[in-house]
């Protein structure tokens, strides 16, 4: 579980403050899939970094499991997030001189895991993005949305609890933005709580709720989890 409460977040560019996030409260349960939208600027890619545990807060409360981000030092904030968070960025972020079975292998090498536990992985996570006969290949023998696949395989291969998404359609065109967003519901429903920002308002409504930020903060909340119980 997520909770943030009155998170504020200010950045100090010269002389210029701008406050990214003004008193922005949300909580995401275990096993929600929430989507995030909003205007350009208004904050939400800030608020996934500090969700993230990539970016710090100026200041509020922000609890991940139960337990008080805002005194973790640096340390303590890469272990959690080592633990328990996966990403996906639009770009994909794949190292192109690797097959993708080397790719999904990245991050388990980086946590220490035997060759074993690491090729059960990836086959086994390869194989749920639907590109298991594809292991051999490098990323630019695939189409965006394979690659983005792959990018996914990579993030869900650590078995985080949060996958946390920004923009994972951006760069793809609408059919390929649908299978993926499918493969996200998916994922969503084998038990990993998924936090995606999105500007694509079709797909955003596809998720168990959707948010908007607005001026730094949570402006209207859970109109599809209002729909679908109604
Ligand atoms: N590292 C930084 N230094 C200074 N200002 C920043 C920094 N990162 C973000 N900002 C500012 O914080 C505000 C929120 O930015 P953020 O990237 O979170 O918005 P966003 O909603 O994700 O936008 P977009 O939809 O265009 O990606 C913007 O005014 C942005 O210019």
């Amino acid at each position: 579980m997520l909770v943030m409460k009155n998170i504020n977040k200010t950045f100090q560019t010269g002389n210029i403050q701008t406050h990214a996030l003004n008193n922005f409260n949300l909580t995401v349960n275990e096993g929600d899939f929430v989507s995030v939208t909003g205007p350009s600027g208004s904050g939400k890619t800030t608020f996934l970094n500090i969700a993230g545990l990539l970016e710090t807060y100026t200041n509020g409360e922000f609890t991940l499991d139960g337990k008080d981000v805002g005194q973790l030092n640096d340390n303590g904030r890469s272990r959690m997030r080592n633990e328990k968070i996966g990403f996906v960025f639009q770009g994909f972020n794949l190292i192109p001189d690797l097959n993708l079975f080397d790719n999904v292998d990245v991050p388990l090498r980086y946590r220490g895991f035997d060759a074993k536990e690491r090729r059960r992985r990836i086959e086994e996570n390869l194989e749920r993005v639907g590109l298991a006969s594809r292991m051999k290949h490098l990323p630019s023998q695939l189409s965006g949305g394979q690659q983005q696949r792959v990018a996914i395989a990579r993030a869900l291969a650590t078995e985080p609890r949060f996958l946390l998404a920004d923009e994972p359609t951006g760069n793809l065109d609408s059919q390929m933005a649908q299978g993926v967003m499918t493969l996200l519901e998916e994922i969503n429903q084998q038990g990993t709580t998924i936090i995606m920002v999105t500007h694509d308002l079709e797909l955003a409504m596809r998720a168990i709720r959707t948010i908007q930020v607005r001026d730094g903060r949570v402006s209207e909340l859970d109109v599809v989890a209002e729909k679908a119980s109604a």
